[in-house]
């Protein structure tokens, strides 16, 4: 099942014991996002698995799968020992048909202490419905998060959610969310981002736009999956940084790889790592994990 390892995280913990840890003001969604760490730890070196499968897998699928199947898998995933859970997304089921049902999905589960389970707004309506729903099923709210998702380029954010990046970041609903969030720890706000691999040349050597880009991915915590790291990464500046991680085994390809950066992995290098700061993250390309605890882009 398809899991992200993330380094950092946006996310305020849902009827936990106050957070421990809150963070600066994100200014790249207008000032309005708060960074906020899920998980307390006594060391700078830790990872998150954000377990996406019931979300980011299965909204690849062909078939819609039915939210039984949804629920029943979660709730396997959560009795496994998934903390993190990225259970649905409340978008358009035109654009996404894998994901109708998703309120029932929410509804549904087997609300594990101590799970998180996110969901994903695009936008206003998506807002509206989620939160439509938290008042009709209180049962719903604990645990929950909502994840608010942008992109690094316009090319991404056109074809994700039919915005560019300047629009995204304009949008109501951002505010909306954080000001829930604010009246009520329950719901949480994050963020997602698209891949450095999706910029062209131009827009990653543009500082607008590579600030812009990098700026959303790193202060929304960047999730984005890819392989290696892309030509020019480790020349973007000090926000490349080889953690101690354990190597990790991908069962498919059977190959090791130890690859999580501050800045977006992705899968647009094709060429063997001659700088030696490189080499540590061009492994044969398993999954990787992004972005780093909120500094910011040079
Ligand atoms: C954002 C929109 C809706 C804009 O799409 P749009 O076409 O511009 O929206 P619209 O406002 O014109 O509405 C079109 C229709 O969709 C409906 N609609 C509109 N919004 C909703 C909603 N929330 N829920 C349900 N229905 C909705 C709306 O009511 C309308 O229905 P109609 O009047 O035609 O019958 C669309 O682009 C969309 O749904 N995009 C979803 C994209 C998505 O889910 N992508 C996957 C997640 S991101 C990802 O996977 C990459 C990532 C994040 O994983 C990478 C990473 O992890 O780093």
């Amino acid at each position: 099942m398809a899991s992200r390892a993330v380094s950092s995280r946006l996310l305020l913990p849902a009827r936990r014991a106050a957070p421990t840890r809150s963070s600066r003001i994100l200014s790249a969604l207008g000032s309005r996002v708060q960074r906020t760490y899920a998980t307390e730890t006594s060391s700078s070196n830790f990872v998150n698995i954000v377990e996406v499968g019931p979300r980011d897998g299965l909204q690849n699928e062909k078939s819609v799968i039915p939210p039984e199947t949804k629920i029943e898998l979660i709730n396997r995933l959560g009795r496994a020992g998934m903390k993190i859970i990225e259970a649905g997304s409340f978008v358009s089921p035109k654009w996404v048909p894998q994901m109708a049902g998703t309120a029932e999905v929410a509804t549904k589960i087997e609300k594990l202490p101590g799970v998180t389970y996110q969901y994903l707004v695009p936008n206003e309506k998506g807002l509206s419905t989620f939160l439509n729903l938290l008042s009709q099923e209180p049962d719903v709210r604990p645990g929950s998060e909502i994840a608010i998702f942008t992109a690094a380029t316009d090319a991404f954010s056109k074809a994700n959610t039919n915005v560019t990046v300047a629009e995204a970041r304009g949008r109501k609903f951002v505010a909306r969310a954080d000001q829930e969030r604010k009246e009520d720890e329950m719901v949480d706000i994050g963020g997602l981002s698209s891949r450095y691999s999706d910029m062209t040349e131009a827009e990653r050597d543009g500082d607008e736009k590579w600030n812009t880009g990098a700026g959303i991915m790193e202060r929304l915590g960047g999730r984005a999956v890819g392989r290696r790291v892309p030509p020019g990464v480790s020349q973007r500046g000090p926000t490349l940084e080889r953690p101690e991680v354990e190597t990790a085994e991908d069962e498919n390809e059977g190959e090791s790889a130890r690859c999580i950066s501050d800045v977006d992995c992705s899968s647009s290098s094709s060429q063997p790592a001659s700088d030696p700061e490189r080499q540590w993250s061009e492994g044969p390309g398993i999954f990787v994990g992004v972005c780093g605890r909120g500094r910011d882009v040079p």
